[in-house]
């Protein structure tokens, strides 16, 4: 079986016949903390659905660790924190049942829980500070809480390369912090991360590689930004009304392209 995490080629996705994603290429290799970079409605979060399988391509291929996601049997090396969900689903469940659910890939049918389920929830809630609120009804939490049991979740799964999308918006600098000293631990141990983000913020460190979606195409794949002055500064909003007007290509291209990412690349 394929080592590689994901494998596009020719990526293209449409929502009723308009295209979102135009032939997208792009791998990602065991141990590589990928950040999608991109202005909002750039296709950020269609690529990583897509990428999962979660949303079909309309036209070229995409492989999970060497398999289609059709057939992709191991979702257990999965681990993908969505955007935004609405965590439980109205259903009533505690935070520590939704993080235990994280485990389920793992389970095969007929197992009962066992102890290396229950240490790695408790584990997992400890990473994201919410161990004390393992027994609350998850609808009880905050948005900003409800994001860390997501996370949470996905750390639960011990998988071999986490999605996320967008796991630090909403969540305060503290927890931002947590979760860049949990990845980059994970990092140490070999995992693959794919982020999407506006702001690294604390995850900049960490990350190895950058890829600017641009309008539905790759802009830049290479070294990733970072943020320099005014746009260094925590809380600082990133709007990127220049993105269509540049043109694709190396180094001074997507520094141009990412208003507010300024400086020399690492
Ligand atoms: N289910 C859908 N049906 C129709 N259009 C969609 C659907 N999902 C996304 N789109 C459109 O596809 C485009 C890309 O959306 P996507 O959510 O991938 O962008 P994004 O880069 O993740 O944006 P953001 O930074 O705001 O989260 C947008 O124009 C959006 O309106």
């Amino acid at each position: 079986m394929s080592e590689t995490a994901f494998s596009m080629t020719d990526g293209q996705v449409s929502y009723d016949g308009t295209p979102v994603l135009r032939g997208i290429d792009l791998n990602v290799c065991p141990g590589e903390v990928v950040a999608l970079l991109g202005s909002n409605g750039s296709g950020k979060s269609t690529l990583v659905r897509a990428l999962l399988g979660l949303t079909p391509l309309s036209g070229g291929t995409t492989l999970i660790y060497g398999s289609p996601p059709g057939r992709f049997r191991d979702w257990w090396r999965i681990g993908y924190v969505p955007q935004r969900l609405q965590v439980g689903g109205g259903v009533p469940a505690t935070v520590q049942e939704v993080v235990a659910s994280g485990r389920i890939a793992r389970q095969r049918r007929l197992r009962w829980t066992n102890a290396a389920d229950k240490a790695a929830v408790a584990t997992a809630l400890e990473a994201v500070s919410l161990a004390d609120r393992a027994h609350d009804p998850v609808q009880s939490l905050s948005g900003g809480q409800q994001q860390r049991v997501l996370i949470a979740r996905a750390l639960a799964g011990e998988p071999d390369t986490y999605v996320m999308d967008e796991p630090t918006a909403g969540v305060d600098a503290a927890t931002q912090q947590l979760l860049a000293d949990t990845l980059s631990r994970l990092v140490v141990d070999g995992k693959t991360v794919v982020l999407v983000a506006h702001e690294l913020g604390p995850l900049e460190p960490i990350v190895t590689r950058g890829v600017v979606i641009r309008d539905g195409i790759i802009s830049h794949d290479g070294r990733p930004p970072r943020p320099e002055g005014e746009c260094a500064r925590p809380g600082h909003e990133h709007q990127h009304p220049h993105a269509a007007e540049t043109v694709a290509g190396p180094l001074p291209g997507w520094q141009a392209e990412l208003t507010g990412w300024q400086g020399e690349p690492r």
